[in-house]
């Protein structure tokens, strides 16, 4: 693919012209009474005028014409996207998924048309809540744009790559790259081969770094390695299809040019591309599990102190060196939700078990760890330093709220195992009983 170009740094303030429009930016102002080259300009807002500066967002875009030209939104017939969380009766069983089916046969399907829900909580109306997808296709998306009015896509690609193309540059998603689209922010997705993939959506909040406490200052996933493109624009006037998904449903209109017309921007609410592979790992080196969100690669705050209406966690190669220790995972129930997906190799906690482009779920204070051939594996194993594979990625979307499966995670897919809760029944009971006096 295209050799692009990046901007580094997490948040903060960017400006990029297309080199063909040198000086298209306007100079010490945003709303000149006439913009360079006759561009429109546009503010994209991604937190309320009035939000405190260290959370405020907001982009200027100078663009060939304005979002507003296009015609009357229509309803887009799709019975896979939904934030309808009562379709199902609660279901609080350890829940695993085979890898979700590409699409069968000839038919295109494209990025919009192939999101699935899988879960997810809350109401885009009052802004809080996320959604669970997959997207599977096999087809660009051409002369068409999505945005969501909703929330902020987290896009973490399980086969093929994607060429995201958005109203602020091109961006190139590797396997093991992840993407942040954001809310409103316009784009379109073309891939070269079959391709499937988690979203993590989060309404009305967007993704930060965690803190970093005592860790200090460097860390984990570090600011210089999130990328977002540069200006680059399309002045093509042909019929473009925007679809839009607002309050969980899509609609659909018409416009006779690209949206992806931008010539120049400057501001920090952008999309941006992180490579998991750059994620600096903190681990136990004594003893004992360190709690997974030593593995956080992004959060998005509650209202409530440290608790996270979404975290990303990846679980990515690494060395255990831990002494007398059960290294992997603890059994353990939570107060918070875990969705797992595996993007390559194996899961520790599960070899053979979670597939890549599987998934499972482990709801609140829904028991679950290690299954019984690690069990036995682990507590066997001579605790020399050993390599978690170099090939793996496994990631958990973990959620404050209590998530709700639709009918197409629960039945229309077909992928559920039934036999999961199999892997733990032949942990056997090794209590030694009392001590004789
Ligand atoms: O359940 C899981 O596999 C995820 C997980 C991993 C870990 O290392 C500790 C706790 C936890 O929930
Ligand atoms: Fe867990």
């Amino acid at each position: 693919m295209a050799d692009l170009k990046y901007l580094s740094g997490f948040g903060s303030e960017f400006s990029s012209e297309d080199p063909r429009c040198p000086e298209s930016l306007p100079k010490d102002q945003n709303s000149p009474q006439q913009c360079p080259y006759g561009l429109y300009a546009e503010q994209l807002s991604g937190s309320a005028f009035t939000a405190p500066r260290s959370e405020n967002k907001r982009t200027w875009l100078y663009r060939i014409r304005p979002s507003v030209v296009h015609k009357p939104f229509t309803a887009l017939k799709n019975d896979t996207v939904t934030h309808n969380w009562d379709e199902e009766e609660p279901n609080p069983n350890q829940l695993h998924w085979h890898p979700f089916d590409l699409p069968l046969g000839n038919k295109k399907v494209d990025f919009i048309d192939g999101i699935h829900t899988i879960c997810g909580a809350g109401d885009p109306k009052f802004k809080t809540g996320i959604a669970v997808h997959v997207f599977l296709c096999n087809s660009s998306m051409d002369n068409r744009a999505f945005y969501n009015s909703d929330g902020d896509f987290l896009i973490v690609p399980q086969t093929g790559q994607l060429l995201i193309k958005t109203e602020f540059g091109k961006i190139e998603v590797k396997l093991n790259e992840i993407a942040v689209i954001q809310q409103g922010m316009r784009f379109q997705v073309k891939v070269t081969s079959p391709s499937r993939g988690y979203i993590l959506e989060v309404f009305g909040r967007h993704f930060e770094l965690p803190d970093l406490g005592p860790i200090g200052a460097n860390g984990l996933a570090n600011p210089r390695d999130f990328l977002t493109p540069v200006a680059y624009y399309d002045d093509v006037d042909e019929v473009f299809q925007i679809v839009s998904k607002y309050q969980g449903k899509l609609f659909t209109c018409e416009q006779d040019h690209s949206p992806f017309d931008v010539v120049a921007w400057h501001g920090n609410y952008v999309p941006y591309k992180y490579d998991l592979s750059k994620f600096m790992v903190i681990n136990s080196v004594s003893f004992d599990h360190c709690d997974p969100s030593i593995f956080t690669v992004l959060t998005c705050q509650s209202d409530k102190k440290g608790t996270a209406i979404a975290d990303f966690v990846i679980f990515p190669p690494r060395w255990s060196v831990q002494e007398h220790t059960f290294r992997p995972p603890y059994y353990h129930r939570n107060c918070m939700s875990e969705f797992m997906g595996l993007i390559l190799g194996e899961y520790e906690a599960k070899i053979g078990g979670l597939s890549p482009g599987g998934a499972t779920l482990h709801s609140i204070m829904t028991p679950h760890g290690p299954d019984a051939n690690c069990f036995e594996a682990a507590s066997n194993e001579s605790l020399k330093p050993t390599r978690i594979a170099d090939k793996t990625q496994a990631f958990m979307f973990e959620s404050c709220l209590g998530l709700a499966l639709t009918k197409w995670g629960a039945k229309t897919c077909e992928k559920i195992n039934p036999d999961y809760h199999k892997c733990w029944q032949n942990l056997k009971k090794q209590f030694t009983g009392p001590k004789k006096l």
